[in-house]
């Protein structure tokens, strides 16, 4: 069978007395955007910077593509491409005199380096900035040589830290668009703390807080993880609230408008049918019933409590 392209297990790390992060889990199949969500402090960049081999974790084990990392760090690393949060630039070379370098950093065979860096700066559209001074680059651009780095020696899974942190709306739109060209070729995972970014680019996420992964499944299972507890209803008729609050169910009842009501319930799958029934029983004028599904940000807020109520 395929090994996984990687797989983490029981991976726990503390930099003194405190657990960073603790006994996590996951491994990747496919090709795609993985999102690694978490809010600062959540123990994102300790996780990255073990799985790229960059700091050596307390306990557990890191295979990529089947190779321990731990073992066997040089060859588990040319699998391996990694764009931290600071992107390692040297700002007074040249985008080609960078990569240039950077492949030999990543020990690529001389006679290939030539073409190898053609190859990344055409992929990453900077070759017309190919003897430009990456200090006098923009962001977005300074971005770009980041991500050609990372990619040059031709890894299959790649780590990008916060890619987009810091860019303008403009340049944020052009690295998102790379990022998602060069996951057609390879599994890339994101680490962010920005939900527009994971809705716009990732296939699958997973969630860490306090250091342990409190979520892993696809976007839409994300947004429906947190079942709605709120519909809103239209009811011509205008009933008092007190009638409302006496539906079985009913917990709380909002007035949003003359005729329109937020109504909370407790966890009865049923309530919208049976609400329904009493509105025409009571000849309430029902026009309109919906249920109110939690935003990203409601998600990421409720599942950041729900694992501290479960501690
Ligand atoms: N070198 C270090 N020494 C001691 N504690 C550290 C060190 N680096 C991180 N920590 C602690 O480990 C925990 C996880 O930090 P980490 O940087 O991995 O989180 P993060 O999710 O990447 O946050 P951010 O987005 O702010 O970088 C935090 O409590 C942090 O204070």
């Amino acid at each position: 069978m395929k090994e996984p392209i990687i797989k983490v297990t029981n991976l726990s790390h503390r930099y003194n007395a405190q657990w960073a992060i603790k006994d996590i889990n996951f491994e990747f199949q496919e090709k795609g955007i993985y999102g690694l969500l978490g809010a600062n402090g959540a123990g994102k960049s300790t996780l990255m910077n073990i799985i790229c081999g960059v700091l050596n974790q307390s306990e557990g084990d890191v295979f990529i593509n089947g190779i321990n990392l731990r073992e066997q760090p040089v060859v588990a690393k040319k699998h391996i491409g990694f764009l931290p949060q600071q992107p390692p630039l040297q700002l007074e070379l040249t985008i080609k005199e960078y990569l240039q370098y950077c492949a030999g950093l990543r020990l690529m065979p001389e006679n290939t380096i030539k073409a190898a860096v053609e190859e990344v700066m055409e992929k990453c559209q900077i070759s017309h900035f190919a003897g430009r001074i990456i200090k006098n680059l923009s962001g977005g651009y300074q971005q770009r040589v980041g991500i050609a780095q990372s990619i040059i020696h031709k890894p299959d899974f790649i780590v990008l830290d916060e890619p987009t942190n810091g860019l303008d709306p403009n340049q944020i739109l052009e690295v998102r668009s790379l990022i998602k060209d060069i996951a057609t070729e390879r599994t890339v995972l994101l680490s962010t703390h920005i939900l527009q970014e994971v809705q716009a680019l990732c296939d699958d996420i997973w969630m860490i807080n306090e250091g342990q992964i409190i979520f892993s499944g696809s976007l839409d299972e994300f947004d429906n993880y947190i079942m709605p507890s709120t519909f809103t209803a239209t009811l011509l008729a205008s009933p008092p609230e007190a009638e409302l609050l006496n539906i079985p169910g009913i917990q709380a009842v909002e007035i949003i408008g003359h005729t329109k009501y937020r109504l909370q319930f407790d966890n009865d799958k049923e309530i919208i049918e049976k609400f329904i029934k009493i509105c025409v029983d009571k000849d309430w004028r029902l026009m309109e019933v919906a249920l109110e599904k939690g935003s990203l940000n409601t998600v990421f807020a409720e599942l950041s409590k729900k694992k501290v109520q479960s501690n």
